[in-house]
């Protein structure tokens, strides 16, 4: 027997988390829950404003199309769907057939977004490995090449990521690695998307000897995973990406080439948060994931994150409504 459940949720989020051009004053996505016999699955289809190219309405329509083929044991192939469907509803499956496994990595890499005292507090709490994630090209390069090279300074064992979202010029990006010192660049694990395109990102890490990640040219159509000078990650944003196959095979691919891959997040709620950590566990055992944005939100969803504080918002809470299929 099957059955198939699909719920609408909508959750505050912090005042301040700006995406691209727009603010976001809440998270919205779909929660899917697939019971067969006496097991079931989860999945959360989330599309991220300014980030994926599909609206949660054809996610909405997508998702109950498919379920309805599911229940009919007619299933269509997930991946004939936009990423954000493909992906929750592949997680939604790998649960129902007992492929995901339990045991998460939530060694999330602190992330900052320009207040570097918060920052500094955290890292001297963190215990182990010390990789902490910093956006830049939100503020000016010459700053954030100041921020940065005081933070390798001042701790000596730090690691860090950084990521300008394709924000700087090449001008710009050059100003930014003047501040910082040559001894201290390869403590810079890499910098996603330094540049306005992928040409001028590798003419950047080519002039200062910086490492970068591809995370927005991973989407582009024709992206093929290949190794090349001074790229040493790539990020996989499964929200972004799709199912729960095609993510694996972008992280094998990247291993094959001696290539980190990183698991990141689109702002998935707690529920599609802590699958993204048990998928970085499973797939990407060695590599901190790009998971902290947790904190974003006002609450958790049907899941505990780790051992964060937030309430746990349940089936019944005021954030979640049941769709008709
Ligand atoms: O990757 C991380 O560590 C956190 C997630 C993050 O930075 C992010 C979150 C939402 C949308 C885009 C991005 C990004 O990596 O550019
Ligand atoms: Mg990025």
């Amino acid at each position: 027997m099957r059955q198939a459940k699909l719920y609408h949720y909508c959750l505050p989020v912090e005042t301040g988390v700006i995406l691209r051009h727009r603010r976001l004053k809440q998270r919205e996505g779909l929660i899917v829950q697939l019971q067969e016999d006496d097991q079931t699955g989860w999945g959360e289809i989330a599309p991220l404003p300014e980030f994926s190219q599909e609206t949660l309405e054809i996610a909405t329509q997508q998702a109950k199309e498919w379920l309805n083929t599911w229940l009919a044991h007619n299933e269509q192939d997930i991946n004939h769907y936009v990423p954000s469907v493909a992906f929750g509803l592949s997680c939604a499956l790998a649960e129902l057939h007992n492929e995901l496994e339990q045991e998460a990595n939530y060694r999330a890499a602190p992330l900052c977004y320009g207040d570097p005292d918060e920052l500094y507090a955290e890292l001297n709490q963190m215990e182990g490995e010390k990789v902490a994630k910093i956006k830049v090209g939100l503020y000016e390069a010459n700053r954030d090449g100041l921020i940065v090279d005081m933070f390798l300074e001042a701790i000596p064992d730090l690691y860090l990521r950084l990521d300008a979202n394709r924000g700087w010029s090449l001008e710009k990006a050059s100003l930014f690695a003047s501040k910082i010192a040559p001894e201290r660049k390869s403590r810079i694990q890499f910098i996603e998307e330094p540049c306005k395109t992928p040409k001028l990102s590798r003419e950047f890490a080519q002039q200062h000897n910086i490492a970068i990640a591809w995370d927005e040219t991973v989407r582009d159509p024709d992206f093929l995973v290949k190794k090349e000078p001074n790229l040493t990650a790539i990020i996989i944003k499964p929200t972004l990406v799709g199912s729960l196959g095609k993510c694996k095979q972008l992280i094998e691919q990247a291993h094959q080439q001696g290539l980190k891959a990183v698991i990141s997040s689109s702002i998935e709620s707690s529920l599609g948060l802590t699958q993204l950590a048990r998928i970085a566990q499973q797939y990407t055992p060695d590599m901190i994931p790009g998971l902290d944005t947790l904190d974003l939100m006002q609450a958790q969803l049907l899941r505990q994150w780790d051992n964060s504080d937030l309430p746990l918002a349940d089936l019944d809470s005021e954030f979640i409504t049941k769709l008709t299929l």
